[in-house]
């Protein structure tokens, strides 16, 4: 797989018969911390999409209420229409789940591991031999699970989860514990997967991984989702920015109520309206202009990912 086929489609087809996964003010507590706070999203059969958030944010949460793991405190959720914790023996067969920490028989072979998934799978469209050649475990075929590194293991977990080829496929921080190499062969499996009609969710701390394969995000922070939709349009709403390094000893100027934030660099957000912040950079150059200064290092760029996911994390 090439770097370029690894690269993030930003057009998927869009929703046909109705949802893989609906969500509806989903509310999880443990005791009497609410971990989830009313979240709602849908997931469209062949999509990728992604929950990303701080630590604790309620990712794991959420995607154990979806496999089935726990019931909701309240709300309602449904995996291929089906409730996921009544239903879960019928949803077994047709979902895959690749848990934060998998748990191994450390003395097994990575074979007889996928060996011994396989015979209690109800459906075995692979071999093992396909299972471990799709996550590049070929040559560790005949070694102790124990031997493996933690990124070899994320790999074997990768292979289980995948054996039945399921409709769904849930995956808990795919790549952590992952080298940048394995990390993107990875990517290239999940890839894979939903070009064959898969439909994925999956949580994870990286945004590059995020902008490699998201078809959509949500960003949890609190048990609350603060932003969902694609990545363009997430960004597009946090709007541009202008930077620039502070002139010492100038007072800078305040543009609609917004100031800017200062350091070694001086930055303003302009806002998502093309037109407000296209006025905003004019009057700010025009400030430059009238107090005869040259604005060093001066940039206009567009919120990143990173930029909004760093706003929601230092939210109240
Ligand atoms: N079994 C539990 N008992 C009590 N509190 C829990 C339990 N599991 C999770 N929590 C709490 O619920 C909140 C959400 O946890 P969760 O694991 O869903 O977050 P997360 O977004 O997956 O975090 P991370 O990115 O750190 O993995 C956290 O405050 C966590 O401490």
């Amino acid at each position: 797989m090439t770097e370029q086929q690894t690269l993030p489609r930003t057009e998927r087809s869009p929703a046909t018969a109705g949802a893989a996964i609906t969500v509806r003010d989903l509310h999880q507590r443990y005791g009497d911390f609410e971990a989830v706070r009313g979240i709602s999203f849908e997931v469209q059969p062949g999509e990728l999409f992604a929950l990303l958030g701080t630590n604790g944010a309620g990712k794991t949460t959420t995607i154990e209420v979806l496999e089935g793991f726990r019931t909701p405190a309240s709300g309602s959720v449904r995996v291929l229409g089906l409730d996921p914790h009544a239903d879960r023996a019928r949803l077994r067969a047709r979902t895959g789940v690749m848990l934060q920490d998998g748990g191994f028989v450390g003395d097994l072979t990575v074979a007889e591991t996928v060996r011994f998934w396989r015979d209690v799978l109800p459906r075995r469209p692979q071999t093992v031999d396909e299972a471990l050649a799709r996550v590049d475990l070929a040559d560790k075929a005949k070694v102790p699970v124990r031997q493996l590194s933690g990124g070899q293991k994320r790999r074997l977990d990768l292979a289980l989860a995948t054996l039945a080829r399921p409709e769904v496929l849930f995956l808990d921080e795919p790549t952590t514990g992952m080298d940048p190499e394995a990390r993107r062969s990875t990517w290239s499996t999940i890839h894979e997967l939903v070009d064959d009609g898969t439909t994925v969710v999956l949580t994870t701390h990286y945004l590059e991984e995020a902008e490699r394969l998201a078809d959509r995000i949500a960003i949890m922070h609190g048990g609350r989702i603060s932003a969902t939709g694609t990545i363009a349009s997430v960004v597009a709403e946090r709007g541009s920015r202008v930077r620039f390094l502070a002139p010492e000893g100038v007072h800078l100027p305040v543009l609609d109520g917004i100031s800017a934030t200062t350091g070694d660099l001086a930055e303003y957000h302009l806002g998502a309206d093309p037109a407000a912040a296209q006025d905003r950079l004019r009057r700010l150059l025009d400030w430059a202009d009238t107090n005869r200064l040259v604005l060093d290092r001066f940039e206009v760029r567009s919120a990143s990912l990173e930029d909004v996911f760093l706003e929601i994390a230092h939210a109240a």
